[in-house]
């Protein structure tokens, strides 16, 4: 469920007509997704053929002070090519408008589904379509401080403490604590970044068959290593769900994907186990700091950090191995 705000037929109306897009025909709230309300708009269109758009409203997690950054980076990467969601200027040519006091934004409609179980062809193609974006951000001009690294991991495990890891997992405590100095003493520095989307799961790409229809929710990009970017996806694209079994056709694909647009230096390459590790970290980190902060009656349902727990222990023990070519 991701509706978390009423907003009554006028004001929708009223909203919409801010925008060029011709007059509001219906809104639809989205069930899928968690941090934000999310409808999907069809209006008249601005030739009387009718249109589509996705309209969003921040409310929670998001810090709107970041709206441009966020808005703005869709709009580069789209303008570049990118399969990526253009936002629609109001007729001021604002980015973003508010609403009941909250930030509202209308962007693109993109078609396609988010795959559950990808094929090789389609992680090839999130692979390449995620090397074209790091390709793309060469010319963006605003910057975005990573605040979901590894200071910050740190400081989420650290907040759970040891006795609220174990209720997740006895053995969450020792994993955690070891891998985060693991992690502190190994991390790399000096790698190719630029501004990264860091959370490209499955659901949050849009697939027609083996084509990248559309890449969203890009609240979490942040300045980083291009590398760490593909460490992330890797990791979220390439195991079951519960992250007990690799799937190493999905690795490879990926892997093969993303060098067909961008070559991978071999300080790259070299580095990625440990980029891997850490991008189970964070979300071991964000994860299981949500499984014991979240109320019982929230909307959101929890996701099982120990997904990532068998993630990290995969990579841990493979080294290279799923990034050979
Ligand atoms: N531009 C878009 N085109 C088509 N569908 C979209 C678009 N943006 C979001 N959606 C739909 O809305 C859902 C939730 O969006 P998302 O940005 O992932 O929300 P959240 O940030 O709350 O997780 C997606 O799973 C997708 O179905
Ligand atoms: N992908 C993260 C959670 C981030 O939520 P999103 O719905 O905004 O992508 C995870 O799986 O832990």
């Amino acid at each position: 469920m991701a509706v978390y705000t009423h907003l009554a037929a006028e004001d929708l109306a009223a909203l919409i007509a801010a925008y060029d897009v011709g007059e509001l025909v219906s809104a639809k709230g989205i069930a899928e997704g968690v941090s934000n309300s999310n409808w999907l708009i069809e209006t008249s269109g601005k030739d009387g053929h009718g249109a589509r758009f996705i309209l969003t409203m921040y409310e929670r997690r998001i810090d709107t002070a970041y709206l441009p950054f966020y808005l703005g980076l869709l709009d580069h990467l789209s303008a570049r090519g990118c399969p990526v969601p253009a936002t629609i200027h109001d007729r001021d040519g604002s980015l973003s408008r508010e609403i009941d006091g909250k930030s509202v934004a209308l962007i693109e409609f993109l078609p396609g589904v988010s795959v559950d179980r990808p094929t090789p062809g389609q992680a090839r193609a999130v692979g390449a379509a995620l090397a074209q974006l790091h390709l793309a951000v060469s010319d963006f001009p605003m910057t975005g401080v990573q605040t979901m690294g590894l200071a910050e991991w740190d400081r989420l495990i650290n907040s759970c403490g040891h006795d609220g890891l174990a209720q997740i997992d006895p053995g969450l405590p020792e994993i955690a604590f070891g891998e985060l100095s693991h992690l502190a003493a190994e991390w790399p520095a000096g790698l190719p970044q630029g501004v990264v989307h860091c959370d490209l799961f499955p659901d949050n790409v849009l697939m027609l068959g083996d084509e990248v229809s559309g890449l969203i929710d890009f609240y979490f990009a942040a300045e980083d290593f291009f590398a760490y970017d593909l460490a992330v996806t890797h990791a979220a694209w390439s195991f079951t769900t519960d992250g007990s079994n690799y799937r190493p056709e999905i690795g490879s694909a990926l892997i093969e994907g993303y060098r067909s647009r961008r070559s991978l230096s071999v300080s790259e390459l070299a580095e990625l186990p440990t980029l891997a590790r850490g991008a189970c970290m964070r979300f071991i980190s964000s994860r299981a700091y949500d499984w014991l902060h979240t109320p019982p009656d929230a909307l959101v349902t929890r996701k099982d950090p120990m997904a990532f727990v068998r993630r990290l222990q995969f990579y841990a023990a493979a080294g290279q191995r799923p990034f050979a070519s």
